[in-house]
């Protein structure tokens, strides 16, 4: 797959959103913000569900210029679409290693799992190992761990991710993760910092997309200043987490 087309529905009241059809290639990130209730979460359910005019919103998405048959969706999305939600567990009970091994081998792909371990504990401040039981994992490693399968063992070109931010993990190195493996990725936010590292952001009301903006100059300075505090935050946090003194 090397691009998506979204083409426009209706918003909360029958209106028709402002665009006929947007084009997302794959190597893009696209931020998705809005209030809430403004429909953030049905967009990436719509992309997720390779929606055909059948959902709320009446969207429709093609893949490649291509409607994808009704019996194929569900196959072709599980292999194209990754999408992390809020809230998410493993629920097999294995270790990291196997489940990791289990996972390249499904996806036939002769994997280093080492590699896979060493991206997701970029992501991650508590590191991760290939012992450790799968299920038994915080929060934010397994958001981690997650975004290191997808990047190295999934081939999912789409990457879909309902609220970074809140998931203790490194938001910056993650999503840059992700972009330098290829995908198209769209990041529902509600974090001016996540919102300003994509050079497109979609904004939602009422149910549709009011309007895509692109980020500006004046923006993508405001993005840098706020990546330099990002770092010397997690410093702080680093020590603060260690039972150092603030200074
Ligand atoms: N175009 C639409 N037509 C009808 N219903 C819609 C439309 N878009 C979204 N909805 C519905 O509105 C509700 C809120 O949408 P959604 O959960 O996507 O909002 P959100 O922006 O993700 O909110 P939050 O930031 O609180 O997570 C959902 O029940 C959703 O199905």
């Amino acid at each position: 797959m090397k691009e998506l087309t979204l083409f426009g529905g209706k918003n909360k009241y029958g209106e028709s959103e402002f665009f006929s059809q947007i084009t997302m290639k794959r190597g893009e990130l696209y931020s998705i913000v809005g209030n809430t209730g403004s429909g953030k979460s049905r967009l990436i359910k719509d992309i997720e569900q390779l929606a055909q005019g059948d959902s709320v919103t009446r969207r429709k998405v093609f893949l490649d210029g291509k409607l994808i048959p009704m019996e194929k969706r569900m196959e072709i999305s599980s292999r194209l679409v990754a999408h992390l939600g809020q809230n998410m567990r493993f629920i097999i009970d294995t270790t990291v290693g196997e489940f990791l091994q289990l996972h390249a081998q499904c996806r036939e792909k002769l994997v280093d799992i080492s590699k896979v371990l060493c991206l997701a504990n970029q992501i991650t401040p508590e590191k991760i190992e290939q012992k450790m039981n799968l299920n038994l994992l915080s929060g934010g490693q397994t958001r981690a761990l997650m975004i290191a399968d997808i990047a190295i063992i999934c081939d999912s070109p789409i990457v879909l991710i309902d609220e970074i931010e809140n998931a203790g993990i490194d938001k910056e190195e993650a999503l840059e993760v992700l972009l330098g493996h290829d995908k198209l990725v769209l990041v529902v936010t509600h974090d001016l910092h996540t919102a300003l590292m994509a050079s497109k952001r979609i904004v939602m009301e009422h149910g549709a997309v009011k309007v895509i903006v692109e980020r500006s100059p004046e923006e993508k300075q405001l993005f840098e200043q706020l990546s330099s505090e990002y770092q010397i935050q997690k410093k702080r946090q680093t020590m603060l987490r260690a039972g150092g003194i603030i200074r």
